[in-house]
């Protein structure tokens, strides 16, 4: 046995954000996924919030960097720092540490041995004693509080910043499931390409994101509303304000949101009739950032004719079930390497 503790963590290693668990705490830890580093020597200037307030506005030495893409690693260095920091602030409140933590960390559904490998290494450079991997949408599920481990079907769409992991549940294991690496940053990206494209502005991501988060809908919004944004304008090389539109951004998301709908349709349709009346009982759970753009339930449930509920802290339960996930361990002991 593993003699798991109150030291051992779950870590969602996001694309956007890095949340740690501690057990019998709950999430101690919410971070966004950047880093600002030297150029040169690499060493970190900021982790967090810090480096992330930095992403676009650093000088030439200094570089803001998401190590994580596509709910993967892309910086493997990087990623290995962040994480013994992140570990290191979680830890910290205990004093000195008897032993190293067990970590529990989520990987995307459709993820490659080679990067699930790259996590556990990475986890264990950064201090833990051994490192588990548990995928991301079964973990949403255990966080949603979805009875994952009885022979019932239920299902979840976690829409993060890289991925969206759509997945069907049964008797402790994934039935079927599909990870899509479009998700959140996807959405941003469209907003940017959208104003350039109509507004010859540039916006930078942060602004993008900003513009989701207040006025976005996945479907055309029922009230007129609209934000001022700035940006350069590429044919003057100017800063200059616009006025977007709730509207505007609902066509500029719509493809996108289109592919994430297409997701879960084809996840449904590869699904055994059986847990599919079970789904139609208990409703698709979305989950994930994502899962806060305004409409998004109602489209899918439109799209699906399936009843679509939000979890409570959307944006926490791939987290908590990563932590809790750690009172299972044992069925994930082969998943050591
Ligand atoms: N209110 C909101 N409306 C729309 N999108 C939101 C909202 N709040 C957060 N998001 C989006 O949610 C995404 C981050 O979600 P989350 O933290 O679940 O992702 P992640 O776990 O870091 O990514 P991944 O699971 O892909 O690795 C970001 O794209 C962010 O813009």
């Amino acid at each position: 046995m593993f003699g798991i503790g109150t030291k051992d963590l779950g870590i969602d290693l996001g694309t956007a954000n890095t949340l740690v668990y501690a057990k019998g705490k709950g999430v101690v830890l919410r971070e966004p996924s950047v880093v600002a580093l030297q150029t040169d020597t690499k060493q970190i200037v900021a982790v967090g919030n810090d480096a992330r307030n930095m992403i676009g506005r650093t000088p030439g030495n200094i570089v803001a960097t998401r190590p994580m893409k596509d709910g993967v690693i892309a910086d493997y260095e990087t990623t290995a720092t962040m994480m013994k920091y992140y570990i290191k602030q979680a830890t910290k409140s205990k004093g000195l540490f008897a032993r190293k933590p067990y970590v529990m960390v989520c990987v995307p559904s459709g993820i490659t041995a080679v990067e699930e490998r790259a996590v556990k290494d990475a986890t264990r450079q950064a201090g833990a004693r051994d490192a588990f991997t548990i995928e991301e949408p079964f973990a949403a599920a255990i966080g949603a509080n979805l009875p994952v481990w009885e022979p019932t079907g239920s299902m979840v769409v976690d829409i993060g910043g890289g991925t969206t992991e759509v997945a069907i549940i049964s008797l402790g294991g994934i039935v079927t499931s599909q990870s899509l690496r479009i998700a959140g940053d996807e959405l941003d990206d469209a907003i940017v390409a959208y104003i350039r494209k109509q507004y010859n502005l540039l916006i930078g991501d942060r602004t993008s994101e900003a513009i989701k988060m207040e006025i976005g809908s996945a479907s055309e919004p029922e009230e007129k509303e609209s934000m001022d944004i700035r940006g350069r304008d590429l044919l003057t090389g100017l800063p200059k304000t616009i006025e977007i539109t709730a509207e505007e951004i609902s066509k500029a998301l719509k493809d996108t949101v289109f592919a994430i709908v297409d997701t879960v349709k084809s996840t449904l349709e590869k699904t055994p009739p059986e847990l599919a009346a079970d789904i139609m009982d208990r409703g698709i759970i979305l989950t994930g950032g994502g899962a806060l753009l305004r409409n998004i339930d109602k489209v899918i449930s439109d799209e699906t004719n399936m009843p679509v509920i939000i979890a409570e802290d959307p944006l926490d339960c791939v987290a908590i079930g990563t932590g809790k996930a750690l009172d299972h361990i044992h069925l994930f002991k082969n998943k050591v390497k």
